[in-house]
């Protein structure tokens, strides 16, 4: 149920619009505002039709009851300052960055008395991004992880959850570290092993480019079309996670080595039994009915236990 009559998206990229054409699929008449920081995009999104299209992300915003920031995550912060002398009173502002932490550091010192921040991360995507990669379908059946601050009022987060609820994702609640820990492991360091593994295959000479585009495996395939997402965003992602970025990726690098040293020493009991503990949380992701087209991020953690 969307309890919001004018909805303003501020960045119109995969999300944004993704999130405005799932607004228009249930039939109800929100209102959708929206604004870019480049002409080009503001411009490419007024001809798809995504939303009434602003000059100012402070126009964009006002009289809206709910605003949702759509820009990278390290561009959170700036956007929360312009737009706050702007907002309606009462008014509710989300975010959908893949990290909690860093943008509620961000974003919540600039915000007025009387407007609700409530931080949201939809584990959902692709690696397309602008305005013209959205679907009405990306948020079906996805989870969104909400993380309320401790003031945040219980009635707008229920509005809040009913609204993603009808863009057809399922809502949970979390804790922002707890958060920016379990996406470290189940998205953020899978995205840099991606982009390492696509950039070794790209430095080692004795294989040429042409081999590795005819003779792609389906895993290296993944890793290029996870390693073909969005620079900007990956960026901030790993800027503004740091910490459990390093946690697990320590934690990677000692397996890896562990790895590494069964192989040389021939020793495939350790490897065997490794693989085995890998294949059963895969079980797990799919009797959780989480094994779909895109990855699905939100299980792996719960899965584990
Ligand atoms: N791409 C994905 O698969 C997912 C992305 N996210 C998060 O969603 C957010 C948006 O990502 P996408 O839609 O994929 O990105 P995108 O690159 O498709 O779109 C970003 C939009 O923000 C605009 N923008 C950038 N800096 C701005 C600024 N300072 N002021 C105003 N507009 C600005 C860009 O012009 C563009 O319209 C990011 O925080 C990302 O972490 C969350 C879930 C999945
Ligand atoms: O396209 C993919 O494989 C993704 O990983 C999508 C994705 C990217 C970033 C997020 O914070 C959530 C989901």
């Amino acid at each position: 149920m969307i309890r919001y009559k004018r909805v303003a998206l501020i960045g119109l990229g995969l999300i944004a619009s993704s999130i405005s054409h799932a607004i228009r699929r249930t039939g109800l008449p929100v209102e959708i505002h929206g604004y870019a920081r480049s002409e080009a995009t503001r411009t490419e999104a007024a001809r798809l039709g995504l939303a009434t299209i602003f000059e100012t992300a402070g126009e964009a915003v006002e009289g809206a009851d709910l605003v949702i920031l759509c820009v990278p995550v390290g561009a959170m912060g700036g956007v929360a300052q312009e737009i706050a002398p702007h907002l309606a009173p009462g008014a509710t502002v989300s975010d959908v960055g893949s990290v909690k932490r860093a943008v509620i550091d961000a974003v919540q010192p600039h915000l007025p008395e009387g407007v609700e921040f409530i931080p949201g991360h939809p584990l959902a995507g692709t690696e397309h991004s602008g305005p013209g990669s959205g679907f009405a379908t990306l948020f079906d059946n996805r989870w969104c992880l909400l993380t309320p601050l401790p003031e945040s009022a219980p009635a707008a987060v229920e509005a809040l959850t009913g609204f993603w609820q009808a863009l057809g994702a399922r809502v949970d609640r979390m804790e922002p570290d707890h958060h920016d820990l379990v996406l470290a492991v189940t998205s953020h360091v899978p995205h840099l092993i991606a982009y390492t593994m696509v950039g070794v295959a790209d430095h080692l000479r004795r294989v040429t480019e042409q081999e590795v585009i005819n003779y792609s495996a389906a895993g290296f395939r993944d890793f290029t079309r996870i390693a073909a997402s969005d620079p900007t965003m990956w960026r901030d992602v790993f800027l503004n996670n740091r910490e459990a970025t390093l946690d697990v990726l320590g934690r990677f690098t000692e397996e890896l080595f562990a790895l590494q040293r069964a192989i040389r020493l021939g020793d495939g009991e350790h490897l065997h039994a490794y693989f085995t503990r890998t294949r059963a949380i895969r079980r797990g992701i799919i009797d959780a009915g989480q094994d779909t087209a895109a990855p699905d991020f939100g299980r792996l953690a719960s899965a584990k236990g």
